[in-house]
């Protein structure tokens, strides 16, 4: 899991945009040899923190410029008396430019430096220096070879930039990946180690600009935005003389036979966020066990759309598909939800019927497909989706013109115009039933108390996500309605209620 993120800069860079910031660094003047020096010497400073009792590694080195960043680490280690070997998978021939530079500094000082050949003892701190921004395709042999090497040593990894074999871009394995326990990543975050199986392949991470020019920086473009504390977007206080009808009415729809419990958790979520109304649709027989559990909710059994008309109109925000089912009861308030115009969010079932074709999406909608309904939605497979979740997410937002908020570890939200975020909080306790529609309920209320789409999924994956995280410590167990008081708590501390 990733570890280390509290001081991480918020922008997430495609592998491309890496280079092309190479590129401006090295034009204003940083030569790259420089460069890959400071890269060498921050992973050297980072492996001696992370493992100070050592003195013996291996460094394994491919033929392009990551390769030149191991060469200097192990240079760096022979100089401080280490037992150091190198051992090279592309041939050392091969390399260029700066890369062979620095092949010749650790050569000429000394190092071992030999090729490495299947079944070749590693010992020590292993240095993935194999592939970094450079990789294109699933790796071939014998690259594949010597990162399964590696994963079978059960030796400590320190990964140079990004664990070999991970994409960049989407955290994608390309066939064969290094599963590092620390990365020490250069000049820009790169979305992949945050996406995908970023995080598990990445270990601890520690970034280090290298001293880029903030100018420089400033002039690329990146394709991803972290949310944190300094970006995150926050409800207003409320003035003292607040009254509920400025904090919307929220009517969730959901609740069919066999899933009443999914809609209640949704307006349970939604009243503790701080939605002025909240109003349930549901069916009749959940009527009464609702209102047991929480009586402030306005809960309506309904059989048949009928019944709705004047309610749908007094409502400022929707939320359904919570637990609403894929028969008819649940298609006809679906559609009776599509042709209302205030925001909306759709979840779960809804999303189901979507994917169907047995709706439209009304504007200014939110959807937070799970990787299975975003799969069902875009007409693909799951592994399609995770294999890319950035390009899943962003298809996702254009083809339904709405905002996309795809859950699952690392929630992305992207809006049509091409905004994307990435939350990289949560906990893998919240791998549990319900926890969508706790979601669902929370950025409804959100949107009910005026928060605009794009910043409600932002404000209230992160609530979530934060929550979870609290809730996780007491480990496995965890209960989707466990999270709503600490949504509430979490929201207060950041987004106070009186000034
Ligand atoms: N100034 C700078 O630029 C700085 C750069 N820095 C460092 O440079 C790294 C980027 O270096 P890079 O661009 O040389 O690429 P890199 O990741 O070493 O890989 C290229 C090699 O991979 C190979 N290869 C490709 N696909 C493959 C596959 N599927 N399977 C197997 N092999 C494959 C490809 O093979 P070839 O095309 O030669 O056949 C080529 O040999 C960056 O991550 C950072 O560590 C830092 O020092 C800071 C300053
Ligand atoms: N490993 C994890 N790390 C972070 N968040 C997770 C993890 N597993 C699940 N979640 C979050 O839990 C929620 C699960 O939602 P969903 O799959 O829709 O559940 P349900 O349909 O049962 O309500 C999502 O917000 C998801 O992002
Ligand atoms: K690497």
């Amino acid at each position: 899991m990733l570890q280390t993120t509290a001081d991480l800069p918020l922008a997430l860079y495609t592998a491309a945009q890496i280079r092309e910031l190479d590129t401006r660094l090295i034009a204003a003047g940083i030569p790259g040899f420089e460069l890959m020096h400071r890269a060498g010497s921050t992973a050297w400073r980072h492996l001696q923190k992370r493992w100070p009792e050592a003195a013996q590694m291996t460094v394994l080195a491919g033929r392009g410029n990551n390769a030149g960043d191991g060469f200097l680490i192990a240079a760096l280690a022979w100089r401080a008396g280490w037992q150091v070997r190198v051992l090279t998978v592309g041939e050392p021939y091969m390399l260029q430019s700066d890369a062979a530079l620095a092949h010749d500094d650790a050569a000429s000082i000394g190092v071992p430096i030999e090729p490495w050949r299947p079944g070749a003892p590693l010992q020590g701190i292993l240095v993935d220096a194999l592939l970094g921004t450079g990789l294109s395709g699933d790796v071939f042999s014998p690259y594949a070879e010597a990162i399964q090497a590696i994963n079978d040593s059960g030796l400590p990894v320190l990964a140079v930039d990004l664990p070999s074999g991970l994409c960049a871009n989407t955290g994608r394995v390309l066939g064969k990946a290094v599963c590092a326990d620390l990365t020490v990543t250069f000049i820009g975050l790169k979305l992949g180690l945050f996406t995908g199986e970023g995080p598990t392949r990445a270990g601890e991470l520690i970034f280090d600009d290298l001293q880029a020019d903030s100018a420089v920086m400033g002039q690329i473009a990146f394709d991803a935005v972290r949310l944190t504390l300094k970006n995150l977007p926050l409800l207003a206080p409320r003035s003292r003389t607040a009254h509920k009808s400025q904090f919307g009415r929220l009517l969730i729809i959901g609740g069919d036979f066999g899933t009443g419990g999914a809609a209640l958790m949704a307006a349970q979520a939604g009243l503790r966020t701080g939605a002025g109304m909240v109003t349930l649709i549901t069916r009749p027989e959940h009527v009464a066990a609702a209102l047991m559990r929480q009586p402030e909710i306005m809960c309506m059994g309904v059989e048949s759309t009928f019944e709705l008309d004047s309610l749908k109109d007094s409502a400022s925000v929707l939320v359904v598909g919570p637990g609403l089912g894929l028969r008819s009861w649940g298609r006809s308030l679906l559609t009776l939800a599509n042709q209302c115009r205030i925001p909306q969010v759709w979840d779960a079932d809804a999303l189901n019927l979507l994917a169907n074709g047995a709706v439209t999406l009304p504007p200014d909608c939110l959807i937070t497909p799970h990787p299975g309904e975003a799969a069902r939605l875009l007409g693909c497979s799951i592994d399609d989706v995770q294999n890319d979740r950035p390009g899943a997410v962003h298809a996702l937002a254009a083809r339904y013109s709405c905002v996309a908020l795809l859950k699952g570890a690392g929630t992305l939200i992207a809006a049509p115009d091409g905004r994307l975020v990435l939350c990289d909080r949560g906990h893998p306790a919240m791998a549990s039933a319900g926890l969508g529609d706790v979601l669902a309920g929370v950025t409804g209320a959100l949107l009910a108390q005026g928060m605009a789409v794009f910043d409600a999924a932002c404000l209230g994956a992160w609530l979530h996500a934060v929550a979870g995280e609290h809730a996780g410590v007491q480990g496995r167990g965890l209960a989707a309605c466990d999270l709503i008081p600490l949504i509430r708590q979490i929201l207060e501390e950041h987004s106070p209620c009186l000034r």
